[in-house]
Order: structure tokens, then C-alpha cells, then sequence
């Protein structure tokens, strides 16, 4: 892969919230690339940023959110677009279009008084894609392509006569109708039981094997970066602080963070308790003094508490934020 296969190269980003008790940097400093055909997922606890980082680059933040930093999508012809940059309108052009979203709870993003074969069709009619006529049988073969059967009848239904897989199901459909070069998927299995999660990441990765486009998987469970992600970014406190392809990072996790994670994951044939990792999230108020992770780290030396560490590249290629890393 080389450097034109980055359609997302994201620099920087830090997204800030003013509250009555100061000011929130719910995400510092995040850079990452993200190339076509590829998927990275971005994992950690809740309230590590995960969020914070999918609404800043689609841009769905309240007013009161100050974002910094350049968010570069590389558009269909080859255009390169600074999401963080774009007016209001030029982003409605992006979303939907370039930038496809599949959120959590499916019943929160479809119109529950509209058929699901219109939604669907609605997608490609807003960017006008096609005609009506066109966009209804566009429809069709996309509930046919997210393994919906009996389309026809499916397509004349609404949301709540659908179980919640195959609501799921009709979202990236959605989200698939108008070929986006990106799609961002935020925590899109969670609400599922354990089969039907398995079945709908399968299709997610078939789907984008066909399409090639790139996805951004977020996702509070290792499990399912197992089963989807091609690399993985771990945040923490709002921060990036390891990432690497997924063989690697399961394989030899570098950072404290990314260690507890990982023995937090239940294997085959593994008997006792799990171990967690002590200790709450960090609040990401203000400035800070060393690492964030300090106060629940194990390996923590004095350094640790006065000293900030650095991202930076391990020898074994993985970047990881930790004064210890690998030593
Ligand atoms: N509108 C807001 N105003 C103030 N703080 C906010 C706002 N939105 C998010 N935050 C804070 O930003 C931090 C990151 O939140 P975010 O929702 O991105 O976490 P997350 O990792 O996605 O967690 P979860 O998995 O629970 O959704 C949290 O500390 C949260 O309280």
C-alpha cells in the first residue's frame, strides 16, 4: 500500500467542550490514516473519546464543541476535502455521499412513520443519484445484498416490524446506498445478541471487501476488533496511545492500557478470573502532569507521574505512548 491509498488522514484532532466544571478535551491530538479498503478500529473504555472522535469528523457536534486540527477525505475523483474546514452545506454533500454512518441504535436513525424501501431510496434521491423509479429498485437490491430475503415485501415495512439484526441490516444498507468512500461505524453491534452480531460483522466485511471502501470500526469490545479490523488505534483519556495492525497488537500488546484490555477478554479454555484493570477512567479536565494512565497502571515508576509520554514509533513498527513500552 502506498500513501494514495489513504482516504482519510486525520491530524491533530482535538475536540474541546466548555462546562461549568472547564473545559473537557474529550479528544487530544489524534492523527491516523486510514486507506482504502481497510479497517481500523478505534478502541478503550467508555468515555475515552471514541465519540467525541466519529461526531467530530462527521461534524455533528453541538455549537459549543471547538474543534482543531485537519481531517482530509479523499472524494471520488480524487479530490482531497478537509472535513473539519467544509461550510454546513458542503458537509451535507459529504455526508450520506462520501462519508456513510451506521450508529448504535438503529431505531434512533430510522423514521419510524416512513418504509424502509423509501428510507433507503431517500439516500440516493437527497444526493440525486438516480430517479425515483431507479432509486426504488436501487432499493431492493440493496436489502437483497445485506441478506434481506423477500425484499419486495420487506421493503413496504416499517422499522418496527423488523426484528433489531435486520434493522441493523437495513442501516448499511443505507449507509451503502450512495457507494461512500468512508463509512464510520459507531459501536454498530452492541445492541445485538452475540449470533446476530457475528452475522452482521460478517456482512460488514464482505460488503466492504465488494465496495472497497474504507471503515472506521469503533468499538468498546475486543472481540469484535478480532473479528473486523485490519489495524487498531487504543485510546485512553482521549488520546491515541498505541496502535498497530491487530496480529500485532494481540500479540504483543506494548502499553499497559492495551495489556489490560486484552486479559480482560475471556479465551478458550481459560479458567480463573478475568483480570480488569483497577481504577476508573481519568476525568480529561485541563492540563495535565504525566501519564494519564498513572493512577491505575501497575508498572507506573516515579517518571510516570511528572513526565508526559510521547507517541512514538516502537521498533517492532507499532506506535505506543508509554516510557516503558516494550522494555
Ligand atoms: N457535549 C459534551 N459536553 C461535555 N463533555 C462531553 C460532551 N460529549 C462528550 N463529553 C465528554 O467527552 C468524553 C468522551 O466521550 P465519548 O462519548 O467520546 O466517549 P466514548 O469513548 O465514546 O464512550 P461510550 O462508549 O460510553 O460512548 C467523556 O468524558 C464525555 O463525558
Amino acid at each position: 500500500m502506498n500513501s494514495a491509498d489513504v482516504i482519510l488522514d486525520v491530524k491533530g484532532l482535538t475536540t474541546s467542550f466548555q462546562t461549568a466544571g472547564g473545559c473537557v478535551k474529550a479528544v487530544n491530538d489524534l492523527s491516523f490514516t486510514l486507506r482504502r479498503g481497510e479497517t481500523l478500529a478505534i478502541v478503550g473504555e467508555s468515555g475515552c473519546g471514541k465519540s467525541v472522535t466519529s461526531f467530530s469528523l462527521m461534524r455533528l457536534l453541538s455549537r459549543q464543541a471547538q474543534i482543531q486540527g485537519e481531517a482530509w477525505l479523499t472524494g471520488r475523483d480524487g479530490e482531497r476535502l478537509n472535513l473539519l474546514a467544509l461550510s454546513e452545506t458542503e458537509m451535507e454533500q459529504v455526508r450520506g455521499r462520501q462519508l456513510g454512518m451506521i450508529f448504535q441504535e438503529p431505531m434512533t436513525s430510522l423514521n419510524p412513520l416512513q418504509q424502509v424501501g423509501e428510507q433507503i431510496a431517500e439516500a440516493m434521491l437527497t444526493h440525486k443519484l438516480c430517479d425515483r423509479k431507479q432509486a426504488r429498485q436501487r432499493a431492493l437490491e440493496l436489502l437483497t445484498l445485506v441478506g434481506i430475503s423477500a425484499p419486495e415485501i420487506r421493503a413496504q415495512q416499517y422499522p418496527h416490524q423488523m426484528s433489531g439484526g435486520m434493522r441493523q441490516r437495513v442501516m448499511i444498507a443505507i449507509a451503502l446506498a450512495c457507494k461512500p468512500q468512508v463509512l464510520i461505524a459507531d459501536e454498530p453491534t452492541t445492541a445485538l445478541d452475540v449470533t446476530i452480531q457475528a452475522q452482521i460483522l460478517r456482512l460488514m466485511r464482505k460488503l466492504q471487501g465488494e465496495v472497497g471502501m474504507g471503515m472506521l470500526f469503533i468499538t468498546h469490545d475486543m472481540g469484535v476488533v478480532a473479528q473486523i479490523a485490519d489495524r487498531v488505534a487504543v485510546m485512553y483519556g482521549g488520546q491515541l496511545v498505541e496502535m498497530a495492525d491487530t496480529r500485532t497488537l494481540f500479540r504483543r500488546p506494548l502499553h499497559p492500557y492495551t495489556q489490560g484490555l486484552l486479559a480482560s477478554v475471556p479465551r478458550p479454555g481459560q479458567s480463573g478470573r478475568l483480570a480488569g484493570i483497577p481504577g476508573q477512567v481519568e476525568t480529561v479536565y485541563g492540563p495535565h502532569l504525566g501519564c494519564r494512565f498513572v493512577n491505575r497502571c501497575a508498572q507506573a515508576r516515579e517518571v510516570c507521574r511528572v513526565d508526559r509520554p510521547v507517541l512514538f514509533v516502537h521498533p517492532a513498527q507499532q506506535l505506543v505512548r508509554c516510557h516503558f513500552a516494550g522494555l
